[in-house]
């Protein structure tokens, strides 16, 4: 079932110390407010994930990593592996991300391995697709995420749907402070959900959550929310000041 979800993503910030001191701030603030039925995920680097488990007590928080192995395991020095992430106690990993496809070359027949993994290791896949503003100025932005949609998830069954959240993050949003206008994240996102309906089914489309990323603010996230098809949010600078991100969980 779609559930309401703020994500966020600390990409390469913080040392362990800071990112201990965030996790126990956030959850301070999680623990003292009515979030109502917000389900919160904390993405944060892979040397953070066993200390933030031990650090969260709130059961509303979830501790995700931002990329994973694509083979089990063996000699791929640098890499760490689904099943390690999981013995950390942590629940997500963040894959796809446009960073990782942009900067890490991460391909669509990359990520079919890493969702795979993810999912043998009853890891949450945050799996983002998004489209760069060349591709939106040139009217290309639909085909664009259809075409993410088909070649990185097309072997996903019905019931995995719902253990998989997407994450819509129009590329030309992420870090500009520039926003997708609460019309185009809705049509975007209706979009995505026609999709999952026509290739994988209704029950496919109505149990996975939909979020939103890209220049994501306490100040606009209760507009981009009070949309029908957008679940949430996946939050990059503004996770970092634990009052922001508590200004986006509770716009809800
Ligand atoms: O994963 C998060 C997105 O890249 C959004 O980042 P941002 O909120 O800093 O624009």
């Amino acid at each position: 079932m779609r559930k309401k979800i703020v994500a966020g993503n600390w990409k390469m910030n913080n040392n362990l110390q800071e990112g201990i001191e965030l996790a126990k701030e956030i959850n301070g603030l999680v623990e003292s407010t009515d979030i109502k039925d917000v389900q919160v995920i904390i993405g944060a680097p892979f040397v953070h994930l066993t200390e933030l488990n031990k650090a969260i007590t709130s059961n509303k928080i979830r501790v995700s990593a931002q990329n994973c192995a694509d083979e089990k395991s063996g000699a791929y020095t640098g890499e760490i592996s689904a099943s390690m992430i999981a013995s950390t106690g942590t629940e997500c990993v963040i894959l796809g991300h446009s960073e990782r496809r942009s900067y890490y070359g991460e391909t669509s027949e990359i990520l079919v391995k890493k969702t795979n993994l993810c999912l043998e290791n009853n890891l949450t896949p945050i799996f983002c697709i998004g489209e760069v503003l060349e591709e939106r100025e040139s009217g290309k932005h639909f085909d664009v995420v259809k075409s993410q949609i088909a070649d990185g998830l097309f072997h996903l069954s019905v019931e995995d749907f719902g253990k998989v959240i997407l994450a819509y993050e129009p590329v030309w949003a992420i870090g500009t402070g520039v926003t997708a206008s609460a019309d185009q994240a809705q049509e975007m996102h209706a979009f995505i959900r026609k999709t999952l309906a026509e290739q994988y089914g209704e029950e496919a489309a109505q149990n996975c959550s939909i979020l939103y990323g890209g220049s994501c603010k306490p100040s606009n996230a209760k507009e981009l929310f009070s949309n029908e098809d957008v679940d949430g949010g996946l939050i990059g600078g503004a996770s970092l000041v634990a009052e922001d991100f508590m200004g986006i969980i509770t716009a809800f």
